[in-house]
């Protein structure tokens, strides 16, 4: 019998079928906390699109420099950037569940996300936050990032009513949206959490990478490099 993921590079196990969730939310409305505790309980992997993007930043580039001035402003970093890093991400893993967190902010990173990975996220955690709350938590964060503070945060939160507001409608009509109120102690928000992903169903969707069509794979190929382009069917 074919081998549904022949032609990878190996690190994806055999057939595995692959489950993603985006976790979405203001900025410090609890995203990352949470998302560390659905690890600890479901065996999910954590990508942070704010992580990968400022992991890439760090870099001594062009594009490096271009990440961190737009980040700095409190702006949205290119859809095909961070699709990229996500998919290579998810390719290096091993993991067959992930959770895609701060993603997608807005309609292009969706329609990016679309095009390039196509695999249906199985729902959209949405964690509701008043903006007097996520402000108060992102001053008291000491995280050192360079975004946190005063003037940052008022456009990370116009970009996120003006931009993401889309998506959430998007999954919402799709009955796709799951919303959780963050303003609670974070563990009486993980409780509400809790149930929305032990409904979950395990069966998953059958979709690998391997079955994304061949031009996909030769364009992950190009944008990833960690491909070797062959047809699944070898
Ligand atoms: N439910 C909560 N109640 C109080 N503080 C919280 C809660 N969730 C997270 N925090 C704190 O608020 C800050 C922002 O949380 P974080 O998870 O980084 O948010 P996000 O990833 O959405 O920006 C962190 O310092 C975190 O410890
Ligand atoms: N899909 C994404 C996610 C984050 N970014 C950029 C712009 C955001 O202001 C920063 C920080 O994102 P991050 O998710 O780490 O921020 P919060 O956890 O919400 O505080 O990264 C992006 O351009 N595109
Ligand atoms: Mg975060």
């Amino acid at each position: 019998m074919a081998d549904a993921n022949k032609g990878y590079d190996g690190s994806m196990p055999p057939g595995k079928k692959l489950k993603i969730v985006f976790v979405i939310g203001g900025p410090g409305s609890g995203k990352g906390t949470q998302c560390s505790k659905i690890v600890n309980q479901f065996g999910f992997t954590h990508l942070s699109a704010g992580d990968l993007l400022r992991q890439e930043a760090k870099s001594n580039t062009e594009q490096g420099t271009m990440i961190k001035n737009l980040m700095h402003e409190g702006k949205l970093v290119s859809s095909e950037i961070i699709v990229r890093l996500l998919l290579k991400a998810i390719l290096a893993s091993g993991n067959d569940k992930f959770l895609i967190d701060g993603f997608p902010r807005h309609e292009e990173n969706r329609r990016a996300y679309e095009k390039i990975v196509n695999i249906d996220p199985e729902f959209v955690l949405l964690i509701d936050c008043s903006r007097e709350e996520m402000e108060r938590r992102i001053l008291h964060r000491n995280q050192g990032r360079d975004d946190d503070n005063v003037d940052t945060i008022r456009r990370r939160f116009e970009v996120f009513q003006e931009s993401t507001l889309p998506v959430i409608q998007h999954y919402e009509k799709m009955g796709k949206l799951r919303r959780v109120d963050g303003n609670r102690q974070p563990d009486m928000v993980f409780e509400d959490v809790k149930a929305i992903f032990a409904q979950m169903n395990t069966q998953g969707r059958n979709v690998t990478i391997a079955q994304t069509n061949p031009f996909k794979r030769w364009f992950l190929h190009l944008c990833c490099g960690c491909f070797d382009v062959q047809d699944g069917r070898n």
